[in-house]
């Protein structure tokens, strides 16, 4: 970034008295000129010679919109001047950019290219006073919130704006009888259109602001109360402190503002007092003069050569042309625009060219070079350089950077004020530098008292919002029952349907040991070695697997039948006794190893299983297995033999960690806890930012000075309540009803899945950023659902995937909160332990990156 770019960006200036003065002009004395109405002031001038100050001033405003069918350029080549203590009307057809031009000036949108100065600084900086509690705006939407009473909403903003409640009361009280609102306990969203605009109204006037944008107040509202709100705007702007912006359709009713301004096609046809522009055009109607400028406006296109610009009054003027911050378009700038922007900063034309160091072509253009500025030449600058200080406005400086640079801060940081003023007198520069020395110790004075005043206003701002969230959390009771309901219902579901031992599988048997059904088994008793057992081993066995109640057995004359019937989905496999199974297996029990191949063969029982459904394929092997051990165990036991000789040569000691008696619901449970403790929020977040962004309630409090993260706080404060009520009910019913063990610190594990419930819910800031609908925001919930459930390691093991796939599923935000869960539930753990420290820390390093994102989205899209 070149140095006239970062210099644009600079503070401004404070005068002893704390005042503000923009950087670059000369600041005259403090008792002379209080406030800042001495900003714009030129050296020399009285205070009665004084004209009124700008309030707002906009210069070369250059936006536009990229849409699906192309770039749609809404203002182009645009200027405005509000003088402080008036009302200005911005008069236009529907869609010619009024309220494009009114967000910019309240910093909701940004201009591409050109300068919005409210108090002589950008919206956005402090010195502006915009946003905050300096400006009240009434955006073209309704922007209430539709399950608060009037009063609340009034209350609501007054909170925001840190007023007294008494305050409060007493400005309610006179706006709900001035604007004839309904009682103040009625609903928002039981007011007719043109009431909620009326309470809209009232919101931007609670605070009495001292700059008021209006856009389209009166639309829906009778006569009579019309004409009250204008003699109520012309009451507010006399004290000459208050100055208001205001758009309407009605153009007659704009004769009681003090400057007119009319739009179209994103530019100013002409901006001058009611009176005069009848006088000028000889009209008795404005309406007639609206008419005459468009249809003149019309035939000056037709006319409109492609080099020149159009003034006001149709001519054709010679252009210079400027380079714009943007792609390096070029952009004519006529030169009334350019006494305008001068006239703004009370720098006179008649100065022009006297000390003037920049160059102008033939044709009246000036050449690149002349108004971009080198920002390491020693060249002073004059602020009385017409070329100079409009082409800073514009300043785009080397290696392409480019910036909005505050039009008059170069000339300060270059040593105006020590230079430009009177560059002989060395006493008068030095007087300067202790003047500005001691304007900084102020400024550190002012700052200590601002960051107070900042935190305080802050608290205020979150505060309101908080009580905001509970009240409208309160009203949806049907919406917060399902809130905290849903997380424990989905944990009930999925412990009832997970997890637990399938039972009644059908299975086929053909005993081929003995002749009878399976009804007719005896099953024996005894030592199987001894020479008066009776009975069939084959029944024996039948009768353990019957123990487990997990088989419906079926007897099958054949195998052949058998298997018909898996084919038929009847049975999920069946076991094929061999003919002299109990003969076989007496005789492998007496003779061990020494057994003949014949018997070994002949004493085995043969399955074949239904593998289509896996599941319950891998529970009936476990079972078979199971079974044949137990079965084993018996026996050998009934012969009086160590059941170790008879077992495999393998056994499994006790856990580590976790018993036998885990199952796979032990094991989904947590992982699924957090799944869901991540979703649900995400979802309840990204919905409620996206209402107050579409109702444009988000917008309006951005205005009153709220920040991004704010508002994101005031979010988590509320609804971290319903969050821990979530959480509380769902590990009740995981211990106490399903007897899900936690054998580590609960306390930990219920810390973990809050963690994870804030991440969800962060997440859903981001992903409201960028939609524009609620259910945009919800199927993009949906698409990360899966993935997030699935690659976390929540059903499957990490372990279990390509390579590749581990290496995305640590960058998750759920896996490695996941495993730290898994371990402090089924390993019995802290937080100490080196796989649940880092499932913290993940997942604190989520929040932090989604909440960064937020605000960096937010910024970036509000200078769409
Ligand atoms: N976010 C946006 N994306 C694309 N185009 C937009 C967007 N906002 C406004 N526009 C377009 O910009 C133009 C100016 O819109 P704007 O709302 O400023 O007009 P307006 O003069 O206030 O109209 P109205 O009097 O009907 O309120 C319109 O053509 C509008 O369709």
């Amino acid at each position: 970034m070149s140095d006239a770019t970062k210099m644009g960006t600079d503070n401004p200036t404070y005068e002893d008295d704390g005042a503000f003065a923009p950087p670059g002009i000369l600041p005259v004395s403090s008792s002379k000129l209080p406030g800042w109405d001495r900003d714009f002031v030129q050296i020399g001038m009285s205070e009665s010679e004084a004209p009124k100050k700008n309030a707002v001033v906009v210069r070369s405003a250059y936006k536009q919109y990229k849409t699906r069918q192309g770039t749609n350029v809404v203002l182009h080549n645009f200027n405005m001047t509000v003088k402080e203590g008036t009302i200005y009307s911005l008069l236009g057809s529907s869609g010619c950019g009024k309220t494009t031009i009114l967000s910019c000036c309240v910093g909701v949108k940004a201009l591409d290219s050109g300068h919005v100065l409210i108090n002589g600084a950008e919206p956005g900086t402090r010195a502006s006073g915009v946003p905050g509690k300096h400006v009240g705006y009434m955006p073209q939407d309704i922007a209430l919130y539709g399950e608060f009473s009037i009063r609340e909403v009034l209350q609501y903003y007054g909170r925001m704006y840190g007023m007294s409640s008494s305050t409060v009361a007493k400005n309610m009280d006179f706006l709900i009888a001035f604007l004839a609102l309904p009682k103040p306990d009625r609903r928002i969203d039981s007011l007719s259109g043109g009431q909620k605009r009326r309470v809209s109204f009232a919101v931007a006037l609670i605070h009495s602001p001292k700059l008021l944008i209006l856009d389209e107040p009166t639309v829906g509202v009778d006569p009579l109360l019309r004409q009250s709100i204008w003699n109520h705007l012309v009451k507010l702007v006399s004290t000459g402190k208050t100055t208001v912006i205001i758009t309407t359709h009605y153009i007659e009713e704009a004769r009681q503002s003090h400057t007119i301004g009319l739009m179209r096609g994103g530019r100013l046809l002409a901006e001058d007092s009611p009176e005069l522009l009848l006088k000028q055009h000889n009209a008795t109607l404005l309406e007639d003069i609206v008419l005459k400028l468009c249809l003149q406006d019309n035939c000056d296109e037709d006319n409109e050569s492609s080099s020149d610009s159009t003034t006001t009054d149709g001519s054709s003027v010679p252009t210079i042309t400027l380079p714009l911050p943007k792609k390096s378009r070029w952009k004519k700038i006529s030169e009334k625009e350019r006494h305008s922007a001068m006239n703004a900063f009370n720098l006179s034309p008649e100065k022009e060219g006297s000390t003037c160091s920049s160059t102008s072509n033939n044709d009246g253009s000036v050449a690149q070079s002349d108004v971009v500025i080198n920002n390491n030449s020693t060249e002073k600058l004059d602020p009385t350089c017409p070329e100079q200080v409009v082409g800073l406005a514009y300043t785009k400086v080397e290696n392409g950077a480019e910036g909005k640079a505050d039009p008059l801060q170069p000339c300060f940081d270059r040593g105006y004020l020590s230079d430009c003023s009177d560059s002989n007198d060395s006493s008068a520069s030095a007087a300067m530098r202790r003047k500005l020395a001691l304007e900084y110790s102020h400024e550190e004075n002012s700052m200590k008292t601002n960051l107070k005043n900042s935190v305080k206003d802050s608290f205020n701002r979150i505060y309101a919002m908080s009580h905001k969230n509970i009240v409208i959390l309160l009203r949806n009771i049907l919406l917060l029952l399902f809130m905290v309901f849903v997380p424990a219902s989905q944990i009930v579901v999925i412990c009832l349907a997970i997890g637990q031992d399938p039972r009644g599988l059908h299975f086929g048997v053909v005993n081929k040991d003995i002749a009878n059904s399976l009804n007719n088994c005896v099953v024996p008793s005894g030592c199987l070695t001894t020479d008066n057992f009776t009975g069939s081993v084959s029944c024996l066995f039948l009768d353990y697997l019957k123990k487990h109640d997990i088989l419906d057995l079926k007897i099958y004359e054949s195998e052949a039948d058998a298997v018909e019937s898996v084919k038929q989905a009847t049975d999920w496999g069946y076991m094929v006794f061999p003919e002299n199974y109990t003969l076989h297996m007496r005789e492998r029990a007496i003779f061990g190893i020494h057994a003949e191949p014949a018997v070994i063969y002949g004493s085995r029982i043969k399955f074949r299983l239904d593998q289509s459904n896996l599941q319950i394929y891998r529970e009936n092997a476990k079972l078979f297995f199971k079974t044949f051990h137990e079965f084993t165990k018996n026996v050998s036991e009934e012969c009086g033999v160590d059941p170790v000789q008879t077992d495999l040569p393998l056994y499994f000691d006790t856990p580590v960690y976790g018993d036998e008696s885990i199952n796979f619901t032990d094991f989904l449970a947590p992982s699924v806890l957090l799944a869901i403790l991540f979703f649900f929020p995400l979802c309840g977040s990204s919905i409620a930012y996206i209402s107050e962004k579409r109702a444009g309630n988000l917008a309006r409090i951005l205005v009153a000075g709220v920040q991004t993260w704010e508002v994101m706080l005031a979010y988590l404060l509320v609804h971290l309540v319903v969050l821990i009520f979530q959480t509380a009910l769902s590990f009740i019913i995981m211990v106490s009803v399903f007897n899900i063990q936690i054998i580590g610190p609960v306390l930990w594990a219920v810390a973990l899945a809050l963690l994870v419930g804030i991440s969800g819910m962060s997440m859903g800031f981001v992903l409201a950023t960028f939609c524009e609908e609620e259910i945009q925001a919800v199927l993009l919930a949906m698409g990360t659902f899966f993935p997030n459930f699935l690659l976390a390691g929540m059903v499957w093991p990490t372990q279990g995937m390509p390579v590749y796939l581990q290496y995305i599923s640590y960058f998750l935000p759920c896996t490695l909160a996941c495993e730290a869960m898994r371990s402090i539930v089924s390993r019995g753990v802290d937080f100490m332990h080196p796989v649940v420290w880092p499932g913290f820390a993940s997942t604190f390093a989520w929040i932090i990156l989604y909440w960064t994102l937020t605000v960096i989205i937010h910024r970036m899209s509000s200078k769409k």
